[in-house]
């Protein structure tokens, strides 16, 4: 039976007045559990009420429930893959956030139907709620990222390959292999090359669910949308470089001493390199620190605090003993006869608290 033009009106405001709130409700949870933000977890709702209150104050709702008629929605039988595909909360907030910014855009189209004021105020809802699930999302990045460099135990430091492509193989193999960051670390490469090595290295990881930095070069780290940078003692200091990029990425600092970490600390660095902690084949020093370090380290520092130079399987153990289970390597993956073997023993041993071959 034809339905009358008001009922398909009432019926398409009801779905969208369903989608829309739920999408609300499905943010402000976000906001308020896994944030512990009661600013943002109050907007949401906020939203969510002055919604119910214009259409309470429009909308006859007797005609909208007339005009439910569930089973009979051809809609529901209609289902795309990618509905089902939420490999992480955040992609289960961008899902919300698209959710709620169409159905707001229906009920104002067609709530226009039965009263421009109406239409006016959700127009105004619209906004606001674009301005807060952008919000959300970057908050939600933002706390992804701490997530992965809380839960981050091998740290591998990769230059730029022989060509673009045995540079994102490479990416791919070892995040497979259990790399939880790459560091784009090559003084060879001119800008240009390296700007690029960036763009396709930080895409690839974040594909992986990995964390991509790059070396030295804040500027680099912002232009190729990787998610930090890491400065040493005799780059950019702590200040200059977050000001560059911002608090919605990574800040990583290079420490000698326990006073260096302490500092680093201070000046905001979200984690920190500890060494040279062995002499190593990528980079060498006058003086090496020792697992001594380490120990000042675990027993003082509040971000994790990655320990390098020159570890591998056959010192690892001594990292490990310190209380510190967090490493930074070049050699021991780049120079192992299997890469891809060596990465899988390391993080192996990682995470599981002893020396395994
Ligand atoms: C994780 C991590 N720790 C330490 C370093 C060393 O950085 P830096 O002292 O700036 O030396 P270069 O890497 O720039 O030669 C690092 N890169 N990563
Ligand atoms: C860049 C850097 N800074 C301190 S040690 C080091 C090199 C780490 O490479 P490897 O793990 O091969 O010693
Ligand atoms: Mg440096």
């Amino acid at each position: 039976m034809p339905i009358l033009a008001g009922q398909a009106t009432y019926r398409i405001l009801d779905a969208s007045i369903n989608r829309a709130t739920e999408g609300l409700r499905t943010l402000e949870e976000y906001a308020r559990f896994a944030l512990d933000d009661a600013a943002l977890s109050g907007n949401f709702k906020s939203l969510r009420h002055d919604l119910t209150t214009a259409i309470g104050q429009s909308v006859d709702r007797q005609r909208l429930i007339e005009a439910r008629d569930t089973p009979g929605d051809v809609g529901t039988e209609i289902r795309e893959a990618a509905e089902y595909e939420r490999s992480s909360p955040q992609k289960v907030i961008a899902a919300a956030a698209a959710r709620i910014a169409q159905s707001l855009r229906v009920i104002e189209e067609y709530g226009k139907t039965i009263d421009a004021n109406f239409a006016a105020k959700v127009e105004q809802i619209r906004y606001r709620a674009y301005q807060a699930s952008a919000s959300l999302e970057l908050a939600a990045f933002t706390n992804q990222h701490t997530a992965q460099l809380a839960a981050a135990k091998l740290y591998l430091l990769i230059d730029g390959g022989e060509s673009e492509s045995q540079f994102v193989a490479s990416i791919q193999r070892l995040a497979a292999a259990g790399v939880d960051i790459f560091q784009l670390r090559d003084h060879s490469l001119d800008d240009r090359t390296l700007y690029r090595r960036a763009c396709v290295g930080a895409a690839v990881a974040r594909k992986q669910g990995r964390l991509f930095i790059v070396n030295d070069r804040a500027d680099i780290a912002v232009a190729s949308g990787a998610d930090g940078v890491h400065v040493g003692q005799e780059e950019l200091p702590a200040a200059a470089a977050r000001a560059i990029i911002g608090n919605r990425r990574l800040l990583g600092i290079s420490t000698h001493s326990i006073e260096q970490a302490k500092e680093a600390v201070d000046d905001g660095a979200d984690y920190i390199g500890c060494g040279p902690i062995f002499a190593g084949r990528t980079k060498q020093f006058d003086a090496y620190v020792g697992p001594e370090f380490l120990k000042q380290v675990t027993q003082s520092i509040t971000v994790p605090a990655f320990a390098i130079g020159g570890i591998d399987q056959s010192n690892v153990s001594e990292v490990m003993a310190t209380g510190c289970d967090r490493i930074a390597v070049t050699g021991a993956i780049r120079d192992a006869e299997d890469p891809v073997h060596a990465a899988k023993t390391l993080k192996r041993t990682l995470l599981s608290g002893t020396q395994t071959e």
